[in-house]
């Protein structure tokens, strides 16, 4: 059997008038991600590890922010286009894995529902996902609530 690991890392401006979508679900907060998709930073992070672990380049490859198509997209839509990607070149899903980093708002109290859609969408288990959230100690631009940054770690085989 072959193994095939992938990473994906991302970032998105934190700004006011704009939704907070993460892992597909909508978050209650005085700001949102700022994008031309919904700016679901995982859910970004994920699809390039996938994509990654499978030598299919990346998201901005795929689902270019160029294209009108893509305005305001649920990147869980995407993130159904990617697992076709790799249904197409035979590839399971082991598992993933993925750090979201926010000084606020916590998020652990929505990681079970964002666990369920993505498991849903990729067609694994929920016990093939996990999801942590981690502030930086008020470090940096997400220590300074400019932003959320997400990564990835996947793992496939066939
Ligand atoms: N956006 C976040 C950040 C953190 N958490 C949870 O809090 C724990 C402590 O975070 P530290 O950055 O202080 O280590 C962390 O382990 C998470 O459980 C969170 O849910 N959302
Ligand atoms: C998925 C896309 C589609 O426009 O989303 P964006 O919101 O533009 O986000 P970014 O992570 O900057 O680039 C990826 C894009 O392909």
């Amino acid at each position: 059997m072959e193994s095939r690991v992938g990473t994906g890392f991302d970032v998105h401006q934190l700004t006011e008038g704009r939704p907070l979508i993460l892992g597909g679900v909508e978050i209650p907060f005085e700001k949102g991600l700022l994008g031309h998709s919904d700016a679901d930073v995982l859910v970004h992070a994920l699809m390039d590890a996938l994509l990654g672990a499978a030598a299919l380049g990346d998201i901005g490859g795929h689902f270019p922010d160029t294209d009108p198509a893509y305005k305001g997209v649920s990147s869980m839509k995407l993130l159904e286009k990617v697992k076709k990607l790799i249904d197409e070149e035979f590839y399971g899903i082991s598992n993933v894995d993925i750090t979201v980093m926010a000084q606020r708002p916590k998020i652990k109290s929505y990681i079970n529902d964002m666990r369920k859609n993505i498991a849903r969408t990729l067609e694994i288990e929920e016990s093939r996902v996990n999801i942590k959230g981690t502030t930086t100690e008020k470090l940096g631009f997400v220590g300074r609530e400019e932003g959320i940054a997400a990564q990835a770690v996947c793992l496939l085989y066939r």
